[in-house]
């Protein structure tokens, strides 16, 4: 009888030899593992006499999809804009391979350009225009490719900078809190979304984000960033779509929340 391997596996990188519950994955008849997209070794950055990265070790895998939480001020941002090549004053190997595209936390669209033109913008294609149409299109903005984006709602103006991110084809996307600004009910329509769009060109996906919950229900992988290196590691090897209120996420949320210093007692 085949033994049921855990769908969660909870690692504490501090003390990796002791913390790991199990270091078998669900899937282990997985065929090959994928490269990494990503290879992060000692990694460091610090701001005057703060030593915000202390020795970042990270790998992302082709097509994996990481989440990162950490508490405010952790330097996920940080990290992330070193990913992006956007930080020169970071120390360590930093290795990411094909092409990287970000998405912010505020869309970032170019007030006096319309959407399709924002979309199009600095792209390397034969024909740029039809290429972001059909990216508005797979986001499901096509209607409103003529418009400005400061008619947008907040999350038509995500689903566009979601699209100027993927019509790139990139290797690794990085995503900024993307999804912090939007309403509950917005919210779960794009985490469908990016789920959606993540399985049709499977790019490596770095999340950072505060939400445990969204971490959890997107994330192959969910990190926790804490006093300079990635403190914590969890795998959730359930399928998609996740809901909250499984056995093992409820288990899971508890964890990650701990491990982030928030105190539940006293919580419903
Ligand atoms: N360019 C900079 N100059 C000086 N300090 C900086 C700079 N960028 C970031 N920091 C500091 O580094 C620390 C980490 O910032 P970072 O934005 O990476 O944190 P974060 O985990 O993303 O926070 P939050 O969750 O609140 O967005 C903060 O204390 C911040 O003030």
């Amino acid at each position: 009888m085949a033994t049921e391997l855990p769908v969660i596996v909870t690692s504490d990188l501090e003390t990796a030899t002791s913390g790991s519950e199990t270091a078998t994955p669900r899937d282990s008849s997985r065929a090959a593992i994928p490269e990494p997209t990503v290879r992060v070794n000692g990694l460091t950055r610090t701001f005057g006499e703060r030593r915000v990265l202390d020795g970042v070790d990270l790998e992302i895998r082709r097509g994996e999809f990481v989440a990162l939480l950490g508490r405010s001020g952790s330097g996920k941002s940080t990290l992330l804009r070193v990913l992006a090549g956007l930080d020169p004053g970071a120390k360590g190997e930093v290795e990411v391979e094909g092409t990287v595209a970000v998405a912010f936390q505020e869309p970032r669209l170019v007030p006096w350009k319309r959407i399709l033109a924002n979309v199009a913008l600095g792209l390397q294609a034969p024909d740029p225009r039809a290429a972001a149409l059909a990216a508005l299109e797979e986001v499901g903005l096509g209607e409103l490719h003529g418009a400005w984006p400061l008619t947008l709602s907040g999350g038509e103006a995500q689903r566009a900078s979601l699209a100027r991110a993927l019509v790139r084809e990139p290797d690794l996307l990085l995503l900024d809190e993307p999804f912090s600004a939007l309403d509950a009910l917005t919210r779960i329509t794009i985490h469908r979304l990016v789920l959606d769009l993540w399985g049709r060109h499977g790019p490596g996906i770095l999340l950072v984000t505060h939400d445990v919950d969204e971490a959890m229900l997107l994330a192959d992988r969910v990190l926790v960033l804490d006093r300079g290196v990635i403190a914590h590691e969890s795998r959730v090897d359930l399928p998609r779509p996740r809901h909250r209120d499984h056995r093992d996420l409820i288990a899971l949320r508890s964890t990650l929340l701990t491990r982030l210093g928030v105190t539940l007692e006293g919580t419903t």
